[in-house]
């Protein structure tokens, strides 16, 4: 990821800004008590002063005044501690969740998924949402911040006004403070360079206490060798952390040294002065008294401004992300696609090679799909028939070559547009844990209300029977994360997503990617059959491409073009006859071998 400013918004103003926009009021009742109380601490000090300089020379006017002073200010103090406490943690709550919402909006607005497979974005988004504590938090950091800050402005002028040498003492502060800033620098950038490990990690973790993984796991033996992974790869991630943990340990620690070597020197003079008869006994007070403040005040200036330095090392990643997005947004077509297809897509010299990898998925693709055809796409493991599936839906860009919709570059197309009028099943399909109308109503949100239309979804996915046969029918709720959920086999788990991929109507292009896979053999050959049958008549309103990979050569034969793909690149097109003609062909050998082991 290319490092980009971050001047347009300061990481404060941003900071600031997001519990702003979260809770307006809570965020300025906190700004206002958290950033005045702390004066009040001063003033009382004050009055102290005064109380016990009236009370030695007998003037009990000014004494009755003084304690009357100390009474209501610590009663308004303490007063309202409960409420600002109650805003503040109203602010943060409501905070948290649009930081949630901004992540997600951010993820959103990457066009396709390319920049996810990108390791390095991944890491930053990773270590943000660890993150999203901080950024949530950033409202009450500054206010404590601004709390610290206005109390040492108060401090210093009365220091000024009594013994304008303790003015150095404040001063004393600065190296515990740059300190603390250099600090989080270094621990920010140990984050950074852990991410990789701690993602690892995080992984290992998932995969180590799934109920999904756990089968294969205890079967396989494999937990002791995935536990010590998941530790190696903890520790590496841990011992990047902590050797800068330990390292900051030492600056900031020689830093307060000097500061506390400064308090207990100001401590000895003002005593000093005090048996000279040069200060009264209400300022020896007062300055002990502002001057312990002054070690208290540092020690939580420093923690408040660690939480701040937190808080805006976050909101920097937050915002080099946001504009690598709005970058990558700006770089994205924005061209309207057609409804209907005329003549179909082409694609030239199409060559891919994944985010990360050197590899070439794809390479010197020439193909025409015509509108209204369905395309087959056929090979074996890992020869890229996912990899064309994706790039024909504008989930991958190429890096070399160009596919054109109707003679439009794919690329200068809208993606979200495009999407639109794209339909599809994939292999990896999701398994959204939604009541049974809505987990398959996901495919058109539009139409995901309209029983009828998710009916006839689900019977077109083969799914119709299975739902009937739920408790609560279209109401279910699907999956296991819920107490109230109805867990599916994974064949049926992929019927409701066959379902989904034809909830939109007319799409200009239906990709089916292996979406049988899960179903067994027999239904496998009748469902995807008649799938795709139906779905020939439905892309028939816009001209639409019905395009599937699959395994089962049976099915191809139902294509009007069969693209046989061998390691990046085609290796034979044509109908079924045609290609079985060829007797030194991939597709007839495949064919042959297939029939033989299903006979
Ligand atoms: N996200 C990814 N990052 C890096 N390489 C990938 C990624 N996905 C796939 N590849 C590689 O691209 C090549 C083509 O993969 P692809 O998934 O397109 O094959 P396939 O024909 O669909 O295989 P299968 O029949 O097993 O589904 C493979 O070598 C694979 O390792």
């Amino acid at each position: 990821m290319t490092p980009v400013s971050t001047r347009r918004r300061g990481p404060l103003r941003a900071a600031v800004g997001l519990s702003l926009e979260a809770d307006r009021r809570a965020t300025c009742i906190t700004f206002v008590a958290f950033g005045l109380r702390p004066t009040v601490l001063v003033l009382v000090l004050y009055l102290v002063k005064v109380m016990v300089d009236a009370a030695v020379a007998h003037d009990t006017g000014t004494l009755n005044a003084a304690v009357a002073g100390i009474a209501l200010a610590s009663a308004m103090a303490v007063g309202s501690v409960t409420y600002s406490i109650e805003q503040s943690v109203r602010m943060i709550e409501a905070t948290a969740s649009a930081v949630d919402r901004r992540l997600m909006t951010l993820i959103g607005r990457l066009p396709g998924v390319e920049h996810l497979d990108d390791p390095e974005v991944r890491d930053q988004i990773e270590v943000l949402r660890q993150e999203r504590v901080h950024l949530s938090e950033g409202g009450d950091a500054a206010s404590l911040v601004l709390g610290a800050a206005v109390r040492a402005a108060f401090t210093g002028v009365i220091l000024a006004v009594v013994q304008p040498v303790l003015l150095l003492l404040p001063l004393l502060a600065v190296p515990p403070l740059l300190a603390t800033k250099r600090a989080q620098r270094r621990r920010d950038q140990a984050v950074g360079q852990a991410a990789g490990a701690a993602r690892l990690a995080r992984h290992l973790l998932a995969v180590g206490t799934s109920p999904a993984a756990a089968k294969e796991l205890r079967l396989s033996g494999l937990g002791p060798h995935l536990r010590a992974r998941q530790a190696e790869a903890a520790t590496t991630a841990d011992r990047t952390v902590t050797r800068t943990v330990w390292r900051n340990l030492v600056t900031t620690s020689a830093a307060s040294a000097l500061f506390a070597l400064g308090y207990c020197a100001a401590l000895l003079f003002v005593l000093h002065r005090f048996a000279q008869g040069r200060v009264s006994l209400g300022d020896v007070i007062l300055i002990l008294g502002l001057v312990t403040s002054v070690s208290t005040q540092l020690s939580q200036s420093v923690q408040f401004f660690g939480f701040l330095q937190q808080t805006l090392a976050a909101s920097r990643r937050l915002l080099r992300l946001e504009e690598y997005a709005d970058r990558a947004a700006q770089g994205a077509g924005e061209a309207v696609p057609a409804e209907r297809l005329v003549d179909g897509i082409r694609l030239d010299g199409v060559g891919f090679r994944y985010p990360g990898s050197d590899a070439r998925a794809l390479e010197g693709v020439d193909l025409v799909l015509p509108a209204g055809s369905v395309v087959a796409v056929v090979g074996a493991n890992g020869a890229g028939k996912s990899t064309l599936i994706k790039l024909l839906a504008g989930l991958y860009r190429p890096t070399s070559g160009r596919i054109t919709v109707d003679g439009v570059d794919l690329a200068t197309v809208h993606s979200d547009l495009w999407h639109l009028r794209t339909s599809a099943c994939f292999q990896d399909f999701s398994r959204l844990e939604f009541d049974v109308r809505h987990s398959v109503g996901a495919g058109s949100p539009a139409h995901a209300e309209d029983d009828a239309h998710v009916t006839r979804a689900l019977e077109q996915g083969g799914a119709a029977e299975l739902v009937a046969g739920l408790p609560a029918g279209l109401a279910t709720r699907l999956g296991t994360s819920f107490d109230d959920g109805v867990d599916l086999s994974g064949g049926e788990w992929q019927r409701v997503a066959l379902a989904r991929a034809r909830m939109r109507t007319a799409p200009c292009l239906l990709v089916l990617d292996e979406p049988t896979a899960a179903i067994d053999p027999l239904a496998e050959d009748v469902l995807l059959t008649s799938y795709v049958r139906a779905a020939r008549q439905t892309v028939a309103q816009s001209n639409g491409i019905t395009l599937f990979a699959s395994h089962r050569l049976s099915t191809a034969r139902l294509a009007d073009l069969i693209v046989v793909v061998d390691r990046g690149r085609i290796a034979q097109l044509g109908v079924h006859d045609h290609l079985m003609a060829d007797r030194n062909g991939i597709y007839r050998d495949l064919y042959e071998r297939q029939s033989r082991a299903y006979a």
